[in-house]
């Protein structure tokens, strides 16, 4: 399913508003870490955004290390950056 790339002006003014969120430093993708209280904080926390991206059919890649999770949002159907990492990065956010 084709999705398109974020163009120079969305990236200019929407990845600057998401709060938290870099650049990868090796590919065309945002990443955020999260910390948490303790692993269960984090696990919450998990299966939140887990349900978020079966909603909207988009899926983090994230690692989790006890109180640390760290997300990459990314989409492979656009081979980077697209407005559904933004929605994701927004709903994240949010929680
Ligand atoms: C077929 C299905 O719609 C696609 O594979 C979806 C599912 N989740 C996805 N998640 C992410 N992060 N990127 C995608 O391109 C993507 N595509």
């Amino acid at each position: 399913m084709a999705v398109e790339k974020l163009s120079e002006e969305e990236r200019g003014s929407w990845l600057e508003a998401l709060e938290g969120w870099e650049m990868a430093s090796d590919r065309d993708a945002i990443v955020r870490t999260f910390k948490f209280e303790d692993f269960s904080e984090a696990w919450g926390f998990m299966s939140r955004v887990a349900l978020i991206a079966e909603k909207n059919d988009h899926h983090p890649e994230w690692s989790n290390v006890y109180n640390t999770v760290e997300i990459t949002l990314t989409t492979h159907d656009a081979d980077g950056l697209s407005h559904r990492d933004v929605h994701m990065a927004q709903a994240i956010n949010a929680l």
